[in-house]
């Protein structure tokens, strides 16, 4: 294959459903794809004003869904539908080239961190401007401690927030449940031709998908007369796993807080939202939000933060017990709650099972790379174990002995020179929820 396009999109107001189309061409043929997203439906009609805004959100979502469809050949050209404006131009050159980082390290395809998109030359017509930052926020929830601590930071400072899920499984269901707030939800279904071109053996790899996810949000507020998206991307989300080529490879790119510019700037710049898209939490360690999480305990029978539970096809029920995801979310909840409790949030003690040590010890910096997840910084990991080798319910577990043995000297000096419960970094939290974090702090 040689040139990946975006042939057509649609939105059918009555249904709600886009479909969006994508086609890997070469000379030999051409392979079409279409991807189905639902959007919840308002309960009034939206106006003509509401629908163009919307159908600009569309158009930026067209282009950066279609990650999902050009892993599985990776050609050298991406050939765009239409002219656009600069800024999202950044946007969508970003999310093929450094949401695929990952993806091109591992199939060794260097010229994917170089991918220039091309632009068929013309004006973009500006679009109205559209300021709903005054609306009810919509709140992604993944299932996960991060977005239960904006859920819960949201509503202690009064926002009213609506909880929104793409495809959201028993778990999501079950801690929009628990949090007793009336959630909305869309449907995203992938074309069944790329998991088969998947078993047929089509490269395949990681792709950015909370860019797909955070616009599939922004199109409903939109959609819905709802304020901005509040997401729950942490600080250490921005933070490489590897340098390759010169090439920063972060396997959370798009929770980054660069993504996060980018995807403001050209909702703005395409769309015309003013305030639609922001982190409540990018200013926080994933070690500060397990100290904010430790204190509602009205989630501990739904919370879960493991990937392999969030699969498309032979899910695990909850917590999977042995990948770095929930390695460093037990060692990062150790410290601020009862072992009887953490341990009965996952099913298993992590940190008294020998067989659990190689595993921390990537997580901390002593073997191979911070891993491929969605984990915090090697500081995080060591300042984790720190307190749990001091605490009367963990200092006696047996993987916590090993690890603290296992810690260089140098590795605690870094760690005790980064103060991980401090704030810091930037963000784009609009001043009126700057309120919502300390209200839980
Ligand atoms: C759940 C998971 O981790 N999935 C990754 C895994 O996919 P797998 O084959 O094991 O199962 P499925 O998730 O059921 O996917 C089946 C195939 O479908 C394709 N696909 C899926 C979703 C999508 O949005 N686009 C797709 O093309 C893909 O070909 C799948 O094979 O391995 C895949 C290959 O490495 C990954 O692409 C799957 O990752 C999902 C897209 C996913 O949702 N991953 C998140 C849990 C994730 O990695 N989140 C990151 C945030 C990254 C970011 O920058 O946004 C994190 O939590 O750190
Ligand atoms: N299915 C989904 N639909 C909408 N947003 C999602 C979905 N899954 C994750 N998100 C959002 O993407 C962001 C990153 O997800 P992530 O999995 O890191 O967070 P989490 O599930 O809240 O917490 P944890 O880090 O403990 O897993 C969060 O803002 C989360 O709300």
């Amino acid at each position: 294959m040689d040139a990946f396009t975006f042939p057509a999109h649609s939105f059918d107001p009555a249904t709600g459903e886009a479909a969006l189309g994508y086609a890997l061409t070469g000379p030999d043929g051409e392979l079409r794809f279409t991807e189905r997203i639902t959007f919840p439906a308002p309960e009034t009609a939206p106006s003509a004003e509401t629908l163009a805004t919307f159908g600009r959100v569309l158009e930026l979502l067209h282009l950066v869904a279609g990650v999902s469809y050009y892993k599985a050949a990776a050609p050298p050209r991406l050939v765009l539908p239409a002219p656009l404006g600069e800024a999202a131009v950044a946007l969508v050159t970003a999310v093929y080239t450094k949401g695929l980082a990952e993806y091109a390290y591992r199939n060794d395809l260097p010229y994917v961190l170089e991918l220039a998109p091309e632009v068929p030359p013309g004006r973009v017509d500006a679009p109205s401007e559209s300021d709903n930052s005054d609306r009810r926020p919509l709140s992604t929830v993944g299932g996960g401690k991060d977005s239960i601590v904006s859920l819960e930071a949201l509503r202690r400072a009064g926002f009213d927030p609506v909880p929104f899920s793409v495809n959201p499984n028993h778990i999501i269901v079950s801690v929009n449940e628990a949090s007793g707030l009336t959630p909305l939800a869309a449907r995203r279904r992938l074309d069944p031709a790329l998991i088969e071109l998947n078993a047929a053996g089509a490269r395949n790899g990681h792709i950015p998908v909370t860019a797909i996810n955070s616009l599939i949000a922004v199109g409903t507020a939109v959609l819905h007369g709802l304020g901005p998206v509040v997401m729950s991307n942490e600080r250490s989300a921005s933070d490489p796993n590897l340098l390759w080529h010169g090439v920063e490879v972060n396997h959370q790119w798009s929770k980054g807080v660069e993504a996060e510019g980018l995807l403001r700037a050209a909702l703005a710049g395409h769309a015309g939202l003013v305030e639609p898209y922001f982190s409540l939490l990018r200013s926080l360690s994933e070690l500060h939000i397990a100290r904010l999480f430790a204190q509602f305990t009205r989630y501990d029978d739904v919370v879960t933060s493991c990937n392999a539970a969030f699969k498309l096809s032979d899910p695990s029920d909850r917590w999977c017990g042995n990948c770095p995801k929930c390695r460093f979310i037990f060692l990062a909840l150790a410290p601020f709650m009862p072992r009887a409790r953490l341990v009965q949030i996952f099913g298993a003690d992590l940190l008294a099972d020998p067989a659990q040590a190689p595993g921390y010890l990537e997580l901390l910096g002593i073997e191979a790379h911070k891993p491929f997840e969605c984990v915090g910084e090697v500081e995080e990991s060591v300042v984790a174990l720190g307190l749990v080798a001091e605490h009367p319910d963990w200092r006696d577990a047996a993987v916590v002995r090993t690890l603290r043995e296992a810690v260089p000297a140098e590795g605690w000096a870094a760690a005790a020179a980064t103060d991980v419960f401090t704030p810091a970094g930037p963000n784009f939290v609009p001043p009126p929820y700057a309120k919502a974090l300390t209200a839980i702090s």
